[in-house]
């Protein structure tokens, strides 16, 4: 059932205007904050080439803070108004700009994973480049000083940012960083064509891309994935028995030509699924947005093959909020308004003024398909609002 209710006010500084209710606040999986500086332009490319010319230039712009803090500072907000309380972010390369992402979503209120991006070969980018054993220093020096901080509700995640630009060293080091501080990963995986034959020729001693991850001790309960549209039942098996998550990206898989996840395969397999934006490969930093594709990327299966079983409205809503919370193994905190999580919600007017829908006679469960954030009018994470944001006082 829905998961979608309208509570009667007990709190008195909460007042419930006609058309109101309260739904879990949603999740994102898979998020670049540094791609945010230019998301809804440069889709003209498949993964690769995109990731050359686009990409790594702009993330390379991280190593200077002030121009970090301007980025994710907006991306964090924009994300908080979309009614994202949750989001796991991937950084760039560069320490000290990952601490400030993870600063500046403590200060929002934001619950959030962030990720120092590791990388230590195939990249042509000149001002771009680690090391391998920068690569892993720096990680450490990030897990630690982002663990010093004590922020409540942001932690640091282990970031292989894919097999093709991580050495096997890479990987086995990161594996172990993960698992000697009980951290999650984060990473890509067969997201599209050209990307899989590669890792197939760096990797020839490897039974699969899966396998690549899975012999570098990268795949945990604690580990998500983004992407997976090619992964084959084999290795949709070997993400099941390691407890190991997927981000479905839908709008990044759809505007970089990709590939079309068959969610429907991914469930029967019982993998943990959560939503992704994937920003900038996506466009829109919406959860609703990713809700959208997930079931338009799901029609088009069926359109392909009638015998699909289409996603439905409840499921993807499921997967936008507890499934995410599940595939961040944070669902003991999060996902939905189970006695004894925290309160990450939102406060959802169906009507609010100037929003995208007429209510013409009674809400339906279909009108949160035509919804945006200027229906969320109050954002709620951990109990503290968060949107509308509350300007610093004056000292
Ligand atoms: N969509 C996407 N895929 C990737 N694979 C490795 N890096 C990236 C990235 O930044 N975006
Ligand atoms: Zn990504």
């Amino acid at each position: 059932p829905i998961i979608i209710f309208q509570l009667l006010p007990r709190r008195r500084d909460i007042l419930f205007c006609d058309h109101e209710f309260f739904m879990p606040g949603m999740v994102d999986t898979h998020i670049h904050a540094s791609q945010y500086s230019y998301a809804g332009t440069a889709l003209d490319m498949p993964l690769m080439q995109w990731l050359c010319t686009y990409t790594f230039p702009v993330e390379s712009r991280f190593k200077d803070l002030e121009f970090a803090q301007r980025v994710y500072t907006k991306v964090v907000k924009r994300t908080l108004r979309n009614g994202t309380t949750t989001a796991c972010y991937h950084a760039t390369i560069h320490t000290d700009a990952t601490l400030l992402l993870g600063q500046i979503a403590n200060d929002l209120g934001q619950r959030a994973l962030v990720g120092k991006v590791c990388m230590d070969r195939n990249n042509p980018a000149k001002y771009y480049k680690e090391t391998c054993q920068e690569s892993q220093e720096e990680t450490c020096r990030f897990i630690a000083e982002l663990l010093d901080k004590k922020y409540p509700l942001v932690k640091p995640v282990v970031t292989p940012r894919f097999a093709p630009t991580c050495t096997g060293a890479l990987l086995g080091q990161l594996g172990a960083i993960a698992k000697n501080n009980n951290l999650h990963i984060q990473s890509h995986i067969s997201e599209n064509a050209e990307e899989i034959k590669l890792v197939k020729d760096l990797f020839p001693e490897s039974k699969s891309y899966t396998d690549v991850y899975h012999k570098h001790n990268l795949l945990t309960d604690k580990t998500v994935m983004a992407h997976g549209c090619h992964l084959t039942d084999e290795e949709l098996t070997l993400f099941r028995e390691t407890g190991t998550s997927l981000s479905h990206c839908p709008n990044s898989n759809i505007s970089l030509c990709s590939g079309v996840l068959n969610v429907r395969n991914v469930l029967n397999h019982k993998v943990k699924l959560g939503l992704g934006t994937d920003v900038a490969g996506g466009y829109s930093a919406s959860i609703l947005d990713a809700l959208r594709r997930a079931l338009d990327s799901s029609k088009i299966l069926t359109i392909q093959d009638p015998g699909h079983e289409t996603l439905t409205f409840e499921e993807a809503f499921r997967i936008a909020t507890l499934g995410g919370s599940q595939a961040l193994s944070l669902d003991d905190q999060t996902g939905n308004f189970e006695v004894g999580k925290d309160f990450d919600a939102l406060r959802v007017n169906v009507t609010a003024p100037g929003g995208p829908i007429d209510l013409i006679q009674i809400i339906s469960v279909t009108s949160s398909s035509t919804g945006d954030d200027r229906n969320i009018v109050e954002v709620f994470v951990a109990g503290r609002k968060v949107v509308p944001f509350t300007e610093p006082k004056p000292e």
